[in-house]
């Protein structure tokens, strides 16, 4: 009878919750922001099947629940989409809180994400600055002659980001041929799309994920299937070359770490014990069989190596990696040339700390505050998802005063947070100032989470020094490198977003032109 009552929200039927207004009313993320505001709240519980489903766009509230000290609502939900993309949850990312994920993610900080390990992969980064240098220079003289030309600027900053993530992991950008002028080959399209579709269906609500004993009789809506070509499909590629590299190093053919890949192969940590895989057989007698199967390999090492290691990192490099980088770049782009004294300040500040005789490199990094705000402020207002990946409560505990009760899916809204009209004036107009207000160096990440970039807390995102390099980087470049202009007979950017997700509806298209000496663009 003390117990305080829970987050206001629309009122359940029986067993069912709101699952048919959630039905009507997609894209859900949509609905729920709608109903926050209409009820004008910024914590809100709806109830889909047996799951409460707690919504924040507060960040002190969020606070709360990602500084967590007492763990409790770190751990992540069970849900088809993210079972089948981890493996049975053999990753980091989707990992529920426990001995494996501590293990994966100490993997993850020590191995592959630390300071050490960035400065060792820096010439493969160099590498990706260049070609996508290289990469728009072409675009150029195949389109216009020689100096002009019209460029995608999603391909280029989706095909950026992948290729990095490739090219850290398996040591190359292409999996197959490629294509002669730097840009995607076939395999590369279709790997992009399919990670592109792996990332819109984990956050999807799925109807199974409420009532999980149907994933067992149906695909209620459709995304098990999908979900499952794309997972095929993106893992067809990575597959093959993880085989391969295990052999070479049993056969003694490769003896030197070269790439992450190399790493993670010859760390001993990455086999699971036998008792790990018990204790899951007990926690979830469902995936006996999957379990029972992953024993088995365990006494076949080289097997059971590459299903962990492609489950259970590569595959979250890879996801991770990927959207918010490409995301946040079209989105600035767009943004800067629809507002042409934004882009003409982020020339101006590149030319007087790195001038034009030279390419910016990452040591110009902590100097290009003006860049790096550019960024934020995409991140602020663009954010990849509406919604950061979900967190589950573990224990009944009180939240801002409301009952939050055991078992509860915390979403905390980015575009919430970062649209919040309390933290932040004009939350809808991109203003880079906004982040310059002292002469301290302005950093992507916001430990008050009025931006949610990299989150906070014990399952806050490991790769902050990864992320914010690869994303001021190619936006440096991209502004450095080129003038931007639109299509004629486009007086503005069309800055409108997909209906079913928070990317710009239309990718961004534009004319560019090398702004720098001839010789400074890289040419193989
Ligand atoms: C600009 C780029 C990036 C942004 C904005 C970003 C943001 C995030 C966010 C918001 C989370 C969820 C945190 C939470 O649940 O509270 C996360 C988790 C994670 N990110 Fe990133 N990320 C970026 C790049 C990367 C990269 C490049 C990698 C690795 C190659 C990576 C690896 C991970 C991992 C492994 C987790 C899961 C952590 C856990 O659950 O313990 N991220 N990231």
């Amino acid at each position: 009878k003390l117990r305080p009552p829970l987050p206001p929200g629309p009122t359940p039927l029986p067993y069912i919750g709101s699952i048919i207004s959630m039905l009507r009313n997609k894209p859900t993320f949509r609905w729920i922001h709608k109903m926050m505001d209409k009820i004008n709240t910024k914590i809100l519980c709806i109830r889909l099947g047996n799951v409460h489903v707690i919504a924040v766009s507060d960040p002190k509230i969020a606070l709360e629940f990602l500084k967590d000290t007492d763990g409790i609502f770190s751990s992540r939900p069970d849900s088809m989409s993210g079972n089948l993309t981890s493996g049975g949850y053999l990753d980091t990312v989707l990992a529920p809180m426990g001995d494996h994920w501590k293990k994966m993610r100490k993997i993850l900080s020590r191995e592959i994400l630390s300071g050490a390990r960035h400065k060792w992969l820096l010439k493969k980064r160099v590498e990706e600055d260049e070609n996508i240098l290289r990469y728009i220079n072409n675009q150029c003289k195949i389109n216009h002659g020689v100096t002009r030309g019209f460029v995608n600027v999603r391909i280029i900053a989706q095909q950026y980001s992948s290729n990095m993530v490739r090219k850290l992991i398996f040591g190359s950008r292409y999996f197959g041929k490629g294509s002669a002028d730097g840009g995607p080959g076939d395999e590369e399209i279709e790997h992009v799309d399919s990670l592109w579709t792996i990332l819109v269906y984990l956050n999807a609500f799925c109807v199974t994920d409420y009532f999980p004993w149907l994933r067992w009789i149906t695909d209620f809506d459709g995304h098990e299937k999908i979900i499952r070509n794309a997972i095929l499909m993106s893992r067809k590629y990575q597959d093959a070359l993880i085989d391969e590299r295990i052999q070479q190093w049993k056969d003694g053919v490769r003896t030197k770490q070269d790439d992450l890949l190399d790493v993670l192969i010859t760390l001993e940590h990455t086999r699971l014990t036998a008792d790990e895989i018990k204790a899951q057989i007990l926690v979830r007698l469902t995936r006996f069989l999957f379990l029972f199967f992953l024993f088995w390999l365990g006494r076949h090492q080289s097997l059971f190596c590459a299903i962990l290691i492609n489950f259970g990192v590569v595959q979250d490099l890879i996801l991770a990696g990927f959207d918010n980088v490409s995301n946040n770049i079209e989105w600035a782009m767009a943004e800067m040339i629809n507002q042409p004294r934004i882009l003409d300040k982020a020339i101006h500040e590149l030319d007087c700390v790195v001038g034009k005789d030279r390419l910016v490199q990452e040591s110009d990094l902590p100097s290009l505050n003006y860049i790096k705000s550019c960024v934020k402020e995409a991140f602020r207002l663009h954010p990849v998802a509406p919604f950061n990946v979900p967190h589950v409560t573990t224990a009944d505990s009180t939240v801002a005063g409301y009952f939050i009760p055991k078992g509860s899916h915390v979403l905390v809204s980015r575009l919430g947070l970062g649209r919040n009209p309390e933290v932040w004036d004009e939350p809808l107009t991109f203003n880079p100032d906004r982040h310059m207000k002292s002469d301290k160096e302005v950093v992507l990440t916001d430990l008050n989470l009025g931006t949610f970039s990299f989150s906070t807390g014990r399952r806050g995102c490991p790769a902050v020094l990864l992320g914010s390099t690869m994303t001021t980087m190619l936006l440096a470049r991209l502004v450095q490198g080129f003038t931007w202009e639109l299509p004629p007979n486009e007086p503005h950017v069309d800055l409108k977003e997909k209906l079913h997700d928070l990317a710009k509806a239309k990718p961004l298209l534009a004319l560019v032109k090398p702004r720098l000496p001839h010789h400074l663009y890289p040419t193989s």
